[in-house]
């Protein structure tokens, strides 16, 4: 039995600077991780089986699954697991929760089974599953361009975070389809972007959209400088301690769900599986 860590991930900005012909758009984000998140063990089996099933989301259509498959398909194994699935994430929480659950799957598998690929190939089978699969799989801090595929590792500072979950789901395909979505940031050095303040070009919108993350970004933002996470619904507030994040969530109004983690440079997932 191998158990390896799922973890969140955070865009600490995201700049949305152009829309290819595919209907995909160009990004500017800065990607960390944290360690908070969802956990996964991996059993060899006959079949391949996942438990519990999440609800409302059929077993073939968990990203967990796919993952299996699509690693079934590029290597001609047919081998099985049963794989058991600890969730901590919102689903649609711009986390990355499935991403992340799906590239542990890759690279858990990838060692249950012996199948000895490199991360490279890893992460470009898992950009068939989704934009944010790779830098799951690179498991380093990254600056990424392109959709989000092109990485330059990055070094930010490691804060503590109070992550809230306003509890609506955001469609990231509705985000991107959006009319409203501005389009047209400039195309920054690592360096610029690192230097200039640090936004998400899709927090107004979400916003405007969803007045329960605006309400929540701006009870968090008297605490902390804070934003939205990728497409959203989450909202972070940056903090210098453990206990002055804990302190804030202590004080959020009554019923709001949340958590307090660290930023990582180097992934949980990329720490477990080296300590193998
Ligand atoms: C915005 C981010 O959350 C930043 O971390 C991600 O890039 C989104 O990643 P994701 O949820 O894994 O997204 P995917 O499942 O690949 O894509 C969902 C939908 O978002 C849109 N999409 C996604 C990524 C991207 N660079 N451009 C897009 O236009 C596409 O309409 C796509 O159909
Ligand atoms: N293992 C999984 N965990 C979570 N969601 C999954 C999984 N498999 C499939 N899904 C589907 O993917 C959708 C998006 O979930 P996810 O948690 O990745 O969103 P997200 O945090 O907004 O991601 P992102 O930041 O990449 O936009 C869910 O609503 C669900 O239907």
């Amino acid at each position: 039995m191998i158990c390896l860590p799922a973890p969140a991930k955070l865009n600490l900005f995201l700049y949305i600077t152009g829309r290819r012909d595919d209907g995909y758009h160009n990004l500017q984000t800065l990607f960390q991780f944290v360690d908070f998140g969802d956990e996964l063990g991996f059993e060899t089996a006959d079949e391949l089986t996942l438990s519990p099933e999440l609800p409302g989301v059929a077993p073939e259509s968990n990203l967990i699954i796919k993952a299996a498959r699509l690693l079934q398909a590029h290597t001609g194994s047919h081998k099985g697991a049963h794989i058991t699935l600890t969730k901590r994430l919102p689903m649609g929480g711009g986390l990355g929760g499935g991403s992340s659950d799906a590239a542990t799957t890759l690279v858990g598998l990838n060692r249950l089974w012996q199948l000895g690929l490199g991360n490279d190939e890893l992460a470009s089978l898992g950009l068939q599953l989704g934009a944010d699969v790779p830098v799951f799989v690179h498991g380093r801090a990254a600056f990424a361009e392109g959709v989000g595929d092109i990485f330059t590792d990055a070094v930010p500072p490691e804060p503590w975070y109070l992550v809230l979950n306003p509890g609506v789901e955001v469609s990231t395909p509705a985000v991107f389809t959006d009319p409203e979505l501005p389009r047209n940031s400039p195309v920054m050095s690592l360096e610029q972007r690192l230097n200039s303040p640090w936004q998400n070009d899709c927090e107004a919108l979400v916003k405007k959209r969803h007045p329960e993350v605006a309400k929540l970004l701006s009870w968090l933002l008297e605490y902390a400088p804070s934003r939205m996470t990728g497409t959203g619904a989450c909202v972070f507030g940056t903090f210098d301690s453990r206990k002055a994040a804990e302190n804030a969530l202590e004080n959020a109004p009554a019923g709001t769900v949340g958590f307090v983690a660290k930023g990582c440079n180097q992934s949980p997932l990329l720490t477990a599986i080296k300590a193998l």
